[in-house]
């Protein structure tokens, strides 16, 4: 078991992706050959809002604040998802929906708003350790040829300290891909629980019995490791960012980009829609304004269209 304990989400993810650095068996996969890690825990304890910044991590910000609206929402729909990340159907069996959306599954399919029971047996019980949302369900073990078996099955709450820890339980995990968005969409939940509850947001707790990096991904990571020190002293988002995404999540959901309220998120997804037509920096005027969103959105077009913002 390897334990990734820090105060930082940032620093806390590089150092699980420098933990495969070291000679680890390739094994196979359904999706190809990977290097697995075996069972990790991370530990964070933070204010802000999860979402690790790693340069060169070329990080989709759009996508992970679209994903986060979208479970908000309670919405299984792949449209949303789809209008960031055109490839991502390949998930769907329907082209229309997702069988294993997480936010779907919390607030929506089994009948129960998951969140606000937790929420009131936490106001009953403070000292409940029932407080358990499920994600997974029997039903999974009858549908595993699904594009969408849920990695994240379940999400336990306690308070401690008059803070709200939560642990999230995960079978398999994606370091590259799947670890940096799990962060951000789960402490959404953990923030929002919190804030009814009035308590402070605790200890993020993350297990996984599968830590891994495919093969493809390797050389990315090797050359991160390479490239050294996280940038800016591992940038973070404060987890008030939150409220602002909640406000607005029905608009960011609905692509009614011109009618969110916050400015901020206002600016990143009108500009995007700007980028996505004119593939032009000139796209993301004003950045100045919002420099920890530009910060990520900097990485990105350097990523993966070569151009900068120059901050
Ligand atoms: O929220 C998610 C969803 C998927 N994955 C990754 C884990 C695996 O690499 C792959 C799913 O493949 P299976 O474990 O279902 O075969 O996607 C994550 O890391 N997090």
């Amino acid at each position: 078991m390897e334990y990734f304990i820090g105060d930082n989400y940032s620093k806390t993810y590089y150092s699980a992706l420098k933990a495969f650095n070291s000679g680890i068996a390739l094994t196979e996969s359904r999706v190809g050959d990977c290097y697995d890690l075996s069972t990790a825990m991370f530990s964070i304890s933070s204010l802000s809002c999860g979402l690790p910044f790693i340069k060169g991590r070329g990080l989709n910000i759009f996508f992970a604040i679209m994903e986060v609206a979208w479970i908000y929402t309670g919405s299984n729909e792949l449209k949303p998802l789809q209008t960031i990340i055109d490839s991502y159907g390949k998930y769907s069996e329907d082209s229309i929906s997702l069988y294993g959306a997480y936010g779907y599954r919390i607030f929506n399919k089994f009948g129960v708003n998951q969140v606000e029971k937790v929420i009131e047996e936490l106001l009953e019980n403070p000292y409940s350790r029932r407080a358990v949302i499920s994600i997974y369900t029997a039903e999974d073990l009858n549908n595993l040829t699904s594009l969408d078996i849920p990695c994240n099955i379940s999400l336990l709450f306690k308070i401690r300290n008059n803070q709200l820890d939560m642990t999230v339980l995960n079978r398999s995990n994606d370091v590259y891909k799947g670890v940096p968005y799990n962060f951000f969409v789960f402490r959404l939940i953990q923030f929002y629980i919190s804030r009814e509850l009035n308590v402070k947001v605790g200890l993020h707790n993350h297990f996984t019995d599968s830590l891994h990096l495919y093969k493809k991904d390797f050389p990315k990571v090797a050359n991160l490791i390479k490239q050294g020190e996280v940038i800016k002293g591992g940038l973070e988002i404060d987890i008030s960012f939150f409220d602002e995404i909640i406000v607005d999540s029905a608009n960011i959901v609905g692509l009614n980009w011109d009618s969110i309220n916050s400015k901020r998120l206002r600016w990143l997804f009108t500009s995007y829609k700007k980028f996505k037509e004119i593939k032009n920096v000139s796209s993301f005027e004003g950045h100045n304004e919002f420099l920890e969103l530009s910060w990520f959105v900097d990485d990105w077009l350097q990523t993966h269209h070569d151009i900068s913002l120059d901050l």
